[in-house]
Order: structure tokens, then C-alpha cells, then sequence
């Protein structure tokens, strides 16, 4: 597991914001919201409903007087036990399972029965079980999703429920929603068409929300469009879950998603919605048909690009180059979908941003692109047999991807000739294939720069563009490694210690969904990701950049969401997008602050008229 690092620039960086914005006060200014200094909760239900409602359950915890009160006495084991016995407990009985998919379906069945237990022990213990709940192992769940199933969460709405989703919505017990993550389980993480089994990856995602991102668990929702699937063995797989017929597409599939979007949005106009693992193009065009529309973002296009321009960023540091000397850097991205042009088009917007080149056109030449037949290039200049399906290669690229051909290279051109004759600096994986970095390819990149930057970003580990032992293996240890699921440091047979970095949007999203929860942001604007990533890039101390670590480590996720949140919130108001009134004299870093939730017992009250 990652070490545990120092995080001491962070509590310099939330200074920044200790700012008062002075706007009017308002009955809904953000800071006085009731839910947070509740001492009680009130709730209408009693006995056996408590304890089998996970948002209210304390298991063995609950006090004597609250088992008379919500009529629970001779329900529970006798013996009232505090929350650091139960963990203690539930730490046992998971460190005895011996596989990652056992201790994910062990941590699904708590979080099912107590969530605040769940919180607990997931905040307590973020850096070993983020790789549970999150990549990798929430990616080999998706695949046994319909395997190991055992119980609901979220709403499922399928291609049967056409016209019948705006009724559906009100089937959901909580008026209160702050964010939804939404997939249609086209391409989950690099592992392909899930379908409805994708279902455990809005889950796992929504689990840092909370845990990191502090928003609280009974307002988040995750959701599966059930469009079908093109898994032909899911299709044949008689415990299937999903749909089972090839996915909507073209006109049938945005009018579905369109219903949806319009549903949930007329329930819950405040909630933000991340898209997750969309395929390309269906990712950008939804996008852009809903980012000016409501409060939206897609996660693997824009969060996943905040946190790799905050590993570039922090790696010119590392090089004792300036953050702000970008458009020097020669980066070259192998992958051409939603995650590998998002990445890219983030890079091009820091490099505007920074003011260093004349044009966008300017910013692109700084980015060679490669899909799976090789470079974005000149088909006139390709050595390659020109065919049929060679043409059709070059029609098929939107206007995005265009932006990235090089009319002086050969199209096709594989990833070991371009890096010899382009000698990168930054090299990004974001195809879902492993291997993509072969040993020639890194070798040569190796030859001549002295701290080759490599990211294979490609989730979960098995996806992996190469691993943390190859990269420092043929970089002699030289490289600066980022991937998007965790590898261990490597410890060479010279017995140099490499440190990794893992690269994941993991690191954003909490934040900006905290920033934008906090603000009741409008709409979600291009400047949130830049200063998310600009805030990410100043974490690491000098000494940190030095042995070649770019973040805090997962432990810090919490910390480096409020930093975020924080300063997505400044966003908002400054950008005037936030619709949350501060009320005089409140200073965010403190509004953002106590806006998050921590998983502690309060005491329940039974009151037939609450909800
Ligand atoms: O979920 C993750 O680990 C990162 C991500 O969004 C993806 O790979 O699609
Ligand atoms: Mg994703």
C-alpha cells in the first residue's frame, strides 16, 4: 500500500480562501444550513424498520434509552457497544478474507447495514480499502456484478421504463439529492461494455463523495441507464441482471438519456450529475448538449484531465521547471476516446491559460495522438497500404480528435517511431489496453530525457498502459510515475526505492462536487477544472517533488477535497454561477469545511410527523 505522506501545504493552501465574499445574507445562505449542528435526528420510523435501514441502523450501538424509545429493546444483542468496538470488530472479520472480491461483497453487506460504520472504517482506513471499494477491485466486481449480487442500491432505469421515468424518479425516498453519478455501462473503466453490471462504479464513486468529498450519505443517488449491451456473454449469461438486447443507439438513445436527464432535473433542479464511463462520442455529445443546461460534468473527460495536468504540472516541478513553462513540454497521449481527447483538450486549455502560446493551433502542435492504428497523422505520407478501411480511419474522426493530426508525420505511425523522432517528455495511456508501453517505446523515451514523465492511466491495474516495475525497470529508475490505479513502490535490485504516484480522478471529483454541492453552482465552468488542477499541482512539498512524488498519498484524500472544494467554490462565486448566498462575515474555507460530513452516531428520536 501507498505510504502515508505529508501533507503540511495543505493547511497553507486553504488559507488562500479564507476570504469573505460579504454578499447580502439570505434564509438559504450555505452556512447556516439546519442539518449541521443537528444533535438529534427525528425519524418516523420504529423498531425492526431501524434496524434494517442502513441509514439509520448503529448495529450493537444503539443506547438503552434509544432502544425504548424507537421500540427496538430485545432486538439487538444486549450489550450497547461503542462505534471503536464495532470496528474493531468488522476490521477482524475483514482482514480474515482473503481475496479482494470477498472483502468488497463483505464491505457492500456493511455499507447495507450501517453506513455510518461504513464511513467510519472507509475514512479510517482510506488508503487500503479506496482499492476495494474504487479501481481495481471495483472493476473485477463490475465483471462478477451479476455473480455476486445481493442487494439493491440506486435506481435502474432501462430502456422497458421509457416513458414512465418522470413518475420513476418520485419512487426514490429522499427529497434531498446532491449529487448523482450516472453510467450506461458503455466502456467501464478499460474494461469494455458492462451494461448494467456498471452499476458498482457510480456506487464506489458516490462512496468517495462521501468519504472524501464529505457530502452526506443519504443525499447522493447512483444510477444505471439500462440501454442494453453489445457484451454478447453477459447477453448469454442466464444471471444477467441487465437488459437483455443489443444497446439503443443514434435518435432512440439521446431521447432515452434526454427523459432521464429531464426527470431527475425536474425532481432535483440543485443536483449535480457526473457522467461516468460513457463511450466515445456519446460522452462529449452529452455533454455538450447539458453542460450550459444544468449542473453537469463528465468525470473521465474533465476530472480525469484536472488530475493529470495537476501530475504534468507538478512534474515540471519535479523537474525544476516552471508550472508555468507547459507549452515547453512535447506530450505525446496514446488513446484517442472520451478520456484520452479530454485529457488533451484540459493540457491545451492550461496552455492558453498560461498565456505562453499565440493560438490553440499553437497548443495542439505540443500534443502528437495516437488511437489503435498509431498516429493522428498524414495519410499522404503513410508508408502503409492505403485501403478501404484506412479512409474510412480518417472520416471517422470528429472535429475534437482532428485537432491532433500532424500533417508533417505519417498517419499510423507506431508509438516507438514517433517517440524517436518527437523524443517526448510526457507520455500519457489512456487506451484501456495493457502493454501499449512496450519496453522499446519506454527505452527510447529513456534515452533522452533524464526524468521521463509516464502515466499509464488505463483502470483498473490490469488495464494498465505498463506497470510501476517496467517503467523503472527500463528507465533505470529515472522515470516519474503516475498511474490511474495504485502500484506499490519499486525497490530496484540496486536497491533504489521508486516512488508511484496514482493518478486518478479519484483526486478531483470529491472536491468539485464539494465546491459545487457548496456553492449550488448553476452551471459547472472550464475554470473549475484549471484551479482544481492548479490547486492539486501546489500539494506536494519540495522534498516529495524531489523523490518523484507529484500528490499526497490516498490516506489525504479528505484534505485534498477540501483544498479542492474550497477553491471551486471561489470559482463559483467569482465566475457568479454559485446560487448559495453566503451570509455576512463567513469565511468559505470554514463554510466548505463544516458543510462536510463525518460519519458519527447521533442520537434518533422517533417522531411520527418527520421525514
Ligand atoms: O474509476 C476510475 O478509477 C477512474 C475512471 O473514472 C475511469 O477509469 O474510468
Ligand atoms: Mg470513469
Amino acid at each position: 500500500m501507498l505510504a502515508t505522506r505529508n501533507i503540511s501545504r495543505l493547511s497553507n493552501l486553504v488559507k488562500f480562501s479564507r476570504r469573505n465574499y460579504g454578499l447580502p445574507a439570505s434564509a438559504i445562505g450555505v452556512g447556516s444550513d439546519p442539518r449541521k449542528d443537528k444533535t438529534v435526528q427525528l425519524t418516523p420510523l420504529r423498531g425492526v424498520n431501524i434496524i434494517h435501514d442502513p441509514l439509520l441502523s448503529k448495529g450493537t450501538a444503539f443506547s438503552i434509552a434509544e432502544r425504548e424509545r424507537l421500540s427496538i429493546r430485545g432486538l439487538v444483542p444486549p450489550r450497547c457497544q461503542e462505534m471503536d468496538k464495532q470496528l474493531l470488530r468488522i476490521k477482524r472479520n475483514l482482514d480474515a478474507l482473503e481475496t479482494p472480491l470477498a472483502k468488497f461483497v463483505f464491505l457492500s453487506a456493511l455499507q447495507d447495514r450501517n453506513e455510518i460504520l461504513f464511513y467510519k472504517l472507509l475514512i479510517n482506513y482510506l488508503d487500503e480499502l479506496s482499492g476495494i471499494i474504487y479501481t481495481p477491485t471495483v472493476g473485477e466486481a463490475c465483471l462478477m456484478s451479476h455473480s455476486i449480487y445481493r442487494r439493491s442500491r440506486g435506481m435502474y432505469f432501462s430502456s422497458q421504463d421509457r416513458g414512465a421515468m418522470s413518475a420513476m424518479v418520485h419512487n426514490w425516498p429522499h427529497d434531498e439529492v446532491d449529487v448523482i453519478v450516472v453510467t450506461d455501462g458503455s466502456r467501464v473503466l478499460g474494461l469494455g461494455d458492462l451494461g448494467a453490471n456498471g452499476m458498482q462504479i457510480p456506487i464506489g464513486k458516490l462512496s468517495l463523495y462521501v468519504a472524501a468529498g464529505g457530502i452526506r450519505p443519504r443525499s447522493v443517488l447512483p444510477v444505471v441507464l439500462d440501454v442494453g449491451t453489445n457484451n454478447e456473454s453477459l447477453l448469454n449469461d442466464p444471471l444477467y441482471l441487465g437488459m437483455g438486447h443489443p444497446r439503443l443507439d443514434g435518435e432512440d438513445y439521446y431521447t432515452f438519456v434526454d427523459e432521464w436527464v429531464t426527470a431527475v432535473h425536474s425532481r432535483w433542479p440543485n443536483a449535480l450529475i457526473q457522467f461516468e464511463d460513457f463511450k466515445y462520442p456519446h460522452a462529449y455529445n452529452l455533454l455538450n448538449k447539458y453542460r450550459e443546461k444544468i449542473t453537469c460534468f463528465n468525470d473521465d473527460i474533465q476530472s480525469t484531465s484536472a488530475i493529470t495536468l495537476a501530475g504534468i504540472l507538478a512534474s515540471l516541478k519535479a523537474r525544476n521547471l516552471s508550472p508555468t513553462d507547459l507549452n515547453q513540454e512535447r506530450i505525446i497521449c496514446v488513446g484517442a476516446g472520451s478520456a484520452g481527447v479530454g485529457v488533451c483538450e484540459g493540457i491545451v486549455d492550461a496552455m492558453v491559460a498560461q498565456g505562453k502560446v499565440k493560438s490553440r493551433e499553437e497548443a495542439y502542435s505540443r500534443i502528437w495522438m495516437l488511437d489503435q492504428d498509431g498516429l493522428l497523422g498524414n495519410p499522404a505520407l503513410s508508408t502503409v497500404d492505403s485501403t478501404a478501411a484506412f479512409d474510412e480511419r480518417h472520416q471517422n474522426f470528429d472535429e475534437r480528435q482532428r485537432c491532433y493530426i500532424k500533417s508533417d508525420l505519417s498517419d499510423r505511425l507506431s508509438l516507438e517511431d514517433l517517440i524517436e523522432k518527437v523524443k517526448p517528455t510526457v507520455l500519457l495511456g489512456l487506451t484501456g489496453v495493457p502493454g501499449v508501453f512496450s519496453e522499446k517505446a519506454i527505452r527510447t523515451m529513456a534515452k533522452y530525457q533524464e526524468k521521463p514523465i509516464v502515466f499509464p492511466l488505463s483502470n483498473p491495474d490490469t488495464r494498465a498502459e505498463c506497470t510501476a516495475e517496467q517503467a523503472f525497470k527500463w528507465t533505470e529508475g529515472r522515470a516519474i510515475f503516475a498511474s490511474g490505479s495504485p502500484f506499490a513502490d519499486v525497490t530496484l535490485p540496486n536497491g533504489k526505492v521508486c516512488k508511484t504516484n496514482q493518478c486518478n480522478n479519484s483526486y478531483s471529483f470529491p472536491g468539485l462536487g464539494l465546491g459545487i454541492t457548496v456553492s449550488r453552482a448553476r452551471t459547472v465552468t472550464p475554470n473549475m477544472f484549471l484551479e482544481t488542477a492548479n490547486t492539486i499541482a501546489d500539494l506536494a512539498s519540495p522534498a516529495q517533488l524531489k523523490e518523484g512524488v507529484l500528490f499526497p498519498g490516498v490516506s489525504h484524500l479528505r484534505e485534498v477535497a477540501l483544498a479542492v472544494g474550497t477553491r471551486v467554490c471561489e470559482v463559483a462565486y467569482e465566475e457568479n454561477v454559485a446560487t448559495a448566498v453566503l451570509q455576512p462575515g463567513e469565511i468559505l474555507s470554514d463554510v466548505v469545511q463544516n458543510s462536510m460530513f463525518v460519519p458519527e452516531y447521533i442520537p434518533l428520536v422517533h417522531s411520527p410527523n418527520a421525514h
